[in-house]
């Protein structure tokens, strides 16, 4: 049953299971992914990631479960539904003896409507390396190449697995606006990566999952309840005003204050949902007290990876906790 999925959804999934054996890898993943999103899927080494993502491109077959792909079963791999969605798995591909141009311009003719092979080459980076001998490329360069086959056929629906792993920081931002392109052309992209920073910059929504099992799902700006998660205000008490009370803050506010370390006065941490309030508040009250500075005064609000990090460890401490 998919019930709650339109039928526009590219991918819905419902129930999936995958079993190795004895082992359960896969136990019981439920994912709508929409039309025209970036969709992270996140979660540590052997959460079933990549296994969940094989079953959806049609390259492992499940155990059990519900699997739709672009309105089709996979485990049906059909030619002309193959031929509308893009992989990029995550170990690089061996192409042989062949050059860049003859390894792009191959996958391109098993498509109906690929884009053009030379535009493709340039969109990766590898504009210069056309005509090198793939046996020759870089690891990083490789991967580009990995990213080319698996978006020449101009896909509805592209799978990335890792797809930045071993790239070096202006490769990983190539990649990225490679991702965004296709977003812009309506296209809709499920993202497999470890790099939150790539999460962030690229996905609308997430999954996070953990031992086979979806934690959680949300907007990538809503993960791990990161909405309502309070801001830190901090600073190193000045000596002007060292041993005086605070001002009175904002309601709602919690004060934390580490203890001084022999005559150096200690930082007060402020946790508050209305920082701006606060910040006015204690810049008036240095201001009275002519402190100009408030030394290393700071505005915090958590990043998402300490957000992804606390959502794992809570994950494994229920974990631990279950009988
Ligand atoms: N062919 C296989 N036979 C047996 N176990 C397997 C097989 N393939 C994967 N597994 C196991 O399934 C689990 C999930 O692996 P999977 O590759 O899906 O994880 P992942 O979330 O993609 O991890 P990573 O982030 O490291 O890529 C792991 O424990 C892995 O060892």
């Amino acid at each position: 049953m998919l019930h709650t999925a339109s039928e526009e959804d590219p991918v819905v999934v419902r129930g999936l299971r995958k079993q190795y054996g004895d082992s359960h890898v896969v136990r019981g993943v439920d994912l709508t992914i929409h039309k025209g999103e970036v969709f992270a899927l996140l979660g540590p080494n052997g959460a079933g990631k990549t296994t969940t993502v094989e079953i959806l491109e049609g390259v492992r077959q499940r155990t059990g479960g519900d699997v739709r792909v672009l309105g089709c079963d996979p485990a049906d791999d059909r030619r002309d539904w193959r031929a509308r969605i893009g992989v990029v798995p995550q170990s690089t591909g061996a192409y042989t003896d062949l050059t860049v141009r003859e390894v792009v311009e191959h996958f391109a003719a098993l498509y109906p409507a690929p884009l053009p092979v030379g535009q493709v080459i340039d969109m990766v980076g590898l504009g210069k390396h056309g005509k090198k001998q793939t046996t020759a490329l870089s690891g990083g360069q490789q991967r580009r190449l990995d990213v080319a086959v698996g978006v020449v056929g101009d896909p509805e629906l592209i799978f990335l697995d890792e797809p930045t792993t071993g790239l070096d920081p202006v490769a990983r931002r190539e990649a990225w606006d490679l991702v965004q392109y296709f977003a812009d052309r309506g296209r809709t992209t499920v993202l497999t990566t470890h790099y939150l920073d790539e999460a962030e910059a690229l996905a609308q929504r997430a999954a996070v999952i953990v031992d086979g099992k979806v934690a959680e799902v949300s907007r990538v700006s809503e993960l791990g309840g990161r909405a309502d998660t309070s801001t830190t205000v901090s600073f190193r008490m000045p000596p002007e005003l060292a041993g005086r009370t605070l001002p009175a803050l904002p309601a709602g506010v919690t004060v934390e204050r580490d203890g001084t370390n022999g005559d150096a006065p200690g930082i007060v941490s402020i946790l508050t949902r209305t920082p701006t309030a606060v910040l006015l508040v204690l810049l008036a009250w240095a201001d009275e007290a002519r402190v100009r500075e408030l030394p290393e005064l700071r505005v915090h609000r958590p990043t998402l990876e300490e957000i992804y990090l606390d959502l794992i460890s809570r994950n494994r401490e229920a974990k631990a906790g279950t009988p």
